[in-house]
């Protein structure tokens, strides 16, 4: 566990932020947003298509381009040792800094974005000599396999390039890539996606079992509301920039406050039918992995 005793509670504090799309119609894309996610929790952040999930977690890392432009608003990151930082203040290797070894992301289109002339190895090699200068070739290595086998990936792998991968494997050497520098928070915005459900449900379980063995946080988004609410301790609900209710798992399924959270878990069927009873420990993950 990387937590320490005195760490303080919360990773992430995120208050009234506003992200709007500047253009000829102005779109208010993160509307006086503010949420907290706790150290080590799983937040999942559900919403349809276009209600602002991105753009939230692209402004949580400062990574937002023109046309957003950031209104107004705070993040502060609580970082373990107890400080807090400003990161919208942050800029240039300050803010490269913190992105790898602080705040990492993983997205659906991670896998792709894997160099396809250069080696796993070398790729994640790189992030050592960028962050930890100070790290001995072999030491560069052996974490390289080590960071491999902790994603469930054969370390024979490091001399394989992308084309080589299958697409879960790809996704499994970006998070572990994301994971290189013991980042206190994750940041997946839909990182599954893209993959077929047996492997994205493989990979789910591997996720939950890394962060109950190294303690990060994530923030987990998808458009897939029975997917999180199995994964998730808290869940936040957003619809057209604003964060309508956030609640455990079982608040929101059970007891769920606004109308549209209703209707949003009324369109899942699997949510109402039999299958429907989620069981949020990963036993079902495994059951069905194991089917
Ligand atoms: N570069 C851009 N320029 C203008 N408007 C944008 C841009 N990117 C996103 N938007 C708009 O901002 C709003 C929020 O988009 P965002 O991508 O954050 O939503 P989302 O919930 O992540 O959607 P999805 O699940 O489809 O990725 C949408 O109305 C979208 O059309």
């Amino acid at each position: 566990m990387s937590t320490t005793q005195d760490a303080p509670r919360e990773v992430l504090t995120v208050t009234n932020l506003r992200v709007d799309y500047a253009g000829a119609e102005t779109v208010h894309a993160v509307d006086d947003v503010s949420l907290t996610i706790r150290r080590g929790e799983i937040l999942g952040l559900a919403g349809e298509s276009g209600c602002g999930k991105s753009t939230l977690a692209y402004g949580i890392n400062q990574l937002l381009k023109p046309p957003a432009v950031i209104r107004s608003g705070e993040v502060v990151f609580h970082d373990r040792s107890g400080t807090d930082v400003d990161v919208l203040a942050l800029s240039g290797r300050e803010l490269r800094r913190h992105r790898w070894a602080k705040v990492s992301m993983v997205f659906q289109g991670s896998m792709n974005s894997l160099n396809p002339v250069i080696s796993v190895e070398s790729q994640i090699v790189d992030v050592f000599r960028t962050h930890r200068p100070e790290m001995r070739k072999a030491e560069r290595h052996t974490r390289a396999q080590d960071l491999l086998r902790l994603v469930g990936v054969d370390p024979d792998r490091l001399s394989s390039y992308a084309h080589e991968l299958s697409g879960g494997m790809r996704q499994r050497v970006m998070i572990a890539m994301a994971l290189a520098l013991d980042p206190q928070l994750l940041i997946m915005d839909e990182p599954t996606t893209a993959l077929d459900v047996v492997v994205q449900r493989d990979i789910l379980n591997e996720i939950m079992r890394l962060r109950s063995d190294l303690g990060f946080a994530v923030l987990f988004i998808t458009h897939d509301l029975p997917l999180l609410l199995e994964i998730s301790d808290r869940v936040a609900i957003m619809r057209s920039g604003k964060i309508l209710e956030s609640g455990s798992a079982e608040e929101i399924y059970f007891a769920a406050k606004d109308p549209y959270t209703r209707t949003l878990l009324r369109s899942f069927p699997s949510l109402t039918g039999e299958r429907g009873d989620f069981i949020r420990t990963g036993e079902r993950l495994e059951q069905e992995v194991a089917r």
